[in-house]
């Protein structure tokens, strides 16, 4: 059973320092655009140091060349996890494998398909897209495959689609993770850990309903059970 991957969202070591403080346990983490551009690679030497396995997310996207080069940098780090966004098409997705597998063969290689605070209404009118929302995470869980990438970051309510599409092997990591007392925030597409299991989903990524607890420590023990205790 996969572990919960905690999403690190500060912006300063010294608060990650101190969240990091109220466990006793090396974590799965994920570190973003906040943590990660305010204060750079020595963020991912010093967890690494720690004991912690790292998901760097980024969600490159950009030109093929542009995304390979960047990711030639990002693979050195040894980081367990990174990705790319799915709409940088295949030929940027085929790139940033070339250059993420030749130096870091065991990292997972993920897509982004569409963000979980993304609706249907705003898919559809404001990205102008003629694909359900449903339909629009399958098509580019389908080309992340055919780039050669390990899996998809979706919504939980996705994770089922995407593996009949895909199959099994292919990984679904899957943020918009909320317990029934927690707060919605900007997510839109969000499950509970349990119904995320039971939905197949074989990462969770949960952030503020663990960080802004007053018990991380406990909260995250919470949600790891409840994620081991779905019927899949
Ligand atoms: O790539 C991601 O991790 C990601 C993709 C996505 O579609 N939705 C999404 O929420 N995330 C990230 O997952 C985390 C969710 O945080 P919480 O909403 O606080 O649990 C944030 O760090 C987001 O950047």
């Amino acid at each position: 059973m996969n572990r919960p991957i905690v999403a690190l969202d500060f912006s300063t070591m010294e608060q990650v320092r101190a969240f990091l403080k109220h466990f006793d346990e090396p974590l799965f983490v994920k570190v973003g655009m906040e943590l990660y551009l305010q204060n750079g690679p020595e963020v991912i030497k010093e967890l690494r140091s720690m004991g912690h396995d790292v998901f760097l997310d980024l969600k490159l996207h950009d030109i093929p060349n542009t995304v390979g080069k960047a990711m030639e940098g990002l693979a050195a780090l040894d980081v367990q996890m990174t990705n790319v966004h799915a709409q940088g098409g295949v030929a940027m997705m085929k790139r940033a494998a070339e250059s993420f597998r030749n130096y870091n063969p065991d990292g997972l290689l993920i897509a982004v398909t569409q963000l979980t605070s993304m609706s249907e209404e705003v898919v559809r009118e404001e990205l102008g897209s003629r694909l359900s929302l449903d339909e629009s995470v399958v098509h580019f869980a389908k080309l992340a495959q055919s780039a050669g990438l390990d899996g998809v970051v979706c919504s939980p309510l996705e994770a089922e689609l995407i593996h009949e599409a895909c199959g099994k092997e292919f990984i679904t990591v899957t943020p918009g993770i909320r317990m029934q007392s927690d707060t919605q925030d900007d997510q839109v597409r969000i499950i509970t850990p349990e119904g995320a299991k039971s939905a197949g989903c074989d990462y969770i990524v949960v952030g503020r309903s663990i960080t802004r607890d007053r018990d991380p420590s406990e909260k995250y023990h919470r949600i790891k059970k409840e994620f081991e205790s779905g019927d899949k």
